[in-house]
């Protein structure tokens, strides 16, 4: 049993919210840390590189792969996405929280390795909204729309493999509702750290 920070997935299908969602949730919680994945996508503008993304060949990310340099990675619409991996260790190592933003096959790839993760499916309110939000956005292609609305019915469909489900229907809301999940979460740790010290010293 150690003091070692939570890790948190946050995942969903695209256009739900997550980077929304995300960057409310860290406003409010300064002190939780955010993992910046590599990306063989091309920068949207305003993204700014080590910032929203690490963007990278994919010569470059088959490397990573090879060098085991990923927690997770996954092929999605056309590119790669990928978690590094020492980043995250070192930041729960030194005791503070790390979240992920990550589509739903990196998040199952997280959860069989790190079962002890809190894993958060972030949920539309319907998947009308879902598409209002991705075609609002302006970012995508009708092509990369259709093709991510396709992955959507795909990923929706697994959240009950996730250890919550969180509906952003208000990102207030969505985000208070994360909140609260991770305060809950921390005293269930604190908990149990209580009980493994408190045996410990009964068998010393
Ligand atoms: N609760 C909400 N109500 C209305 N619009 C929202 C809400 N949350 C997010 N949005 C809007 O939906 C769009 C998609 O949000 P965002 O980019 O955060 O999604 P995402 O899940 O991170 O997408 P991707 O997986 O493609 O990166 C944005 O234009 C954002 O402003
Ligand atoms: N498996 C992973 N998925 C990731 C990672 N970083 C981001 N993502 C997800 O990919 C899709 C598409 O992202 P976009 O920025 O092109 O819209 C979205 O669901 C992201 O959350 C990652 O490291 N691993």
């Amino acid at each position: 049993m150690s003091d070692r920070g939570l890790l948190l997935v946050l995942s969903g299908p695209s256009g739900v919210g997550k980077g929304t969602v995300c960057k409310a949730l860290r406003e409010s919680m300064p002190d939780l840390v955010y993992s910046v994945s590599a990306t063989t996508r091309s920068p949207r503008a305003g993204e700014v590189e080590g910032v929203n993304y690490f963007f990278t060949s994919k010569e470059d990310f088959r490397r990573m792969i090879e060098q085991d340099e990923l927690l997770e990675w996954a092929e999605y619409v056309g590119n790669y996405y990928g978690t590094p991996r020492k980043f995250v260790e070192e930041t729960l190592d030194s005791g503070r929280d790390v979240i992920l933003e990550i589509e739903v096959q990196g998040a199952l790839q997280v959860k069989k390795k790190f079962p002890q993760g809190i894993f958060l499916f972030l949920a539309p309110p319907d998947l009308a909204e879902l598409e209002n939000r991705i075609v609002g956005r302006g970012t995508e292609s009708e092509e990369t729309i259709r093709h991510r609305m396709e992955m959507a019915r795909t990923e929706i469909e697994l959240m009950d493999q996730y250890d919550y489900v969180v509906v952003n229907d208000q990102i207030e809301c969505a985000c208070s509702r994360i909140q609260s999940i991770i305060t809950a979460e921390h005293l269930k740790k604190e908990r149990q750290i209580h009980k493994f010290r408190k045996w410990l010293k009964e068998v010393e």
